[in-house]
């Protein structure tokens, strides 16, 4: 069996973002990641910080250990990383969790498509806005797009832009407009990576939550959309393994 790098396994806890937003769901963090998000709150994914602790396990170990941690208290399982898009061979470690009657999740930036994209049950896209420091290749986010169309897959997709200021707002935009018929999240984004008392983030947080509210509602391009915060980071703050 092939081996995938993962980086932690942690749950059952709550997915605190987008789409499926309060879902009760395990997590699996794979290591490795084609972007360097000047922001991002997993950095040790693709630093070289956590090296040491990438354990390569088969689709099998994965599923024993998420059960030796979980138990049977999840029927749902998000994949996240780094870019869990990377890893050609997870359509086996979906298709394991499929026998076992759990549900699949995964959380990548659109930068490359993978053939078992049509079998997650909740995939989200998150391309990046431009304080990211990251350039977007809209050539491949069309094709991911068209392919995840032509598949019948829209029910199983979102499209999710975290947004820090109104050049990401813009942004936000650009890419609701390019794809109108793939459901559409703006999600806060966590600008205190440092904070340590998550009741101090949290009010920052929701500060921010109150900024992007107001500038969504006043904004008539963006009707069809959905306005979040990470619900983990204002009950947690910037916790890992949660
Ligand atoms: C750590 S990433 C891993 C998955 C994939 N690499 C991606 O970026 O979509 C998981 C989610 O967290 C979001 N994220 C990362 N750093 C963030 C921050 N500082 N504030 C808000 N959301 C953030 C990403 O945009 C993505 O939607
Ligand atoms: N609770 C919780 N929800 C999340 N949603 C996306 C996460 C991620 O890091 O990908 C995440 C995470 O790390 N924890
Ligand atoms: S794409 Fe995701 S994991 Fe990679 S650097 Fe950006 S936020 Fe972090
Ligand atoms: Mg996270």
């Amino acid at each position: 069996m092939n081996k995938i790098p993962v980086l932690e396994i942690f749950g059952p806890t709550i997915q605190g973002e987008g789409m499926v937003v309060g879902r009760k769901t395990m997590f699996v963090r794979t290591a490795g990641c084609d972007y360097s998000c000047a922001w991002c709150d997993s950095p040790f994914t693709w630093n070289g910080s956590a090296k040491d602790d990438i354990v390569k396990m088969s689709a099998d170990q994965i599923y024993l250990r998420l059960k030796e941690i979980g138990g049977n208290q999840f029927d749902h399982v998000t994949i996240s990383g780094g870019n869990p898009a990377l890893l050609k061979y997870l359509g086996e470690l979906i298709d394991t969790l499929h026998e076992h009657k759990i549900e699949v999740a995964l959380e990548t930036q659109g930068s490359r498509w993978q053939d078992w994209f049509v079998k997650i049950d909740d995939l989200t896209i998150s391309p990046k806005p431009p304080s990211s420091k990251m350039k977007t290749n809209w050539q491949v986010l069309d094709d991911i797009i068209d392919k995840l169309i032509t598949n019948k897959r829209l029910s199983n997709t979102s499209l999710k832009v975290v947004v820090f200021n109104n050049e990401d707002l813009q942004f936000a935009e650009k890419v609701h407009q390019r794809y109108p018929s793939v459901p559409f999240f703006l999600q806060v984004g966590n600008d205190d990576l440092e904070e340590h008392k998550p009741r101090d983030l949290a009010s920052h947080l929701l500060e921010k939550y109150e900024w992007l509210i107001d500038k969504v509602m006043a904004n008539s391009a963006l009707n069809h959309v959905r306005v979040l915060p990470q619900v983990h980071a204002l009950v947690w703050g910037n916790k890992r393994g949660v």
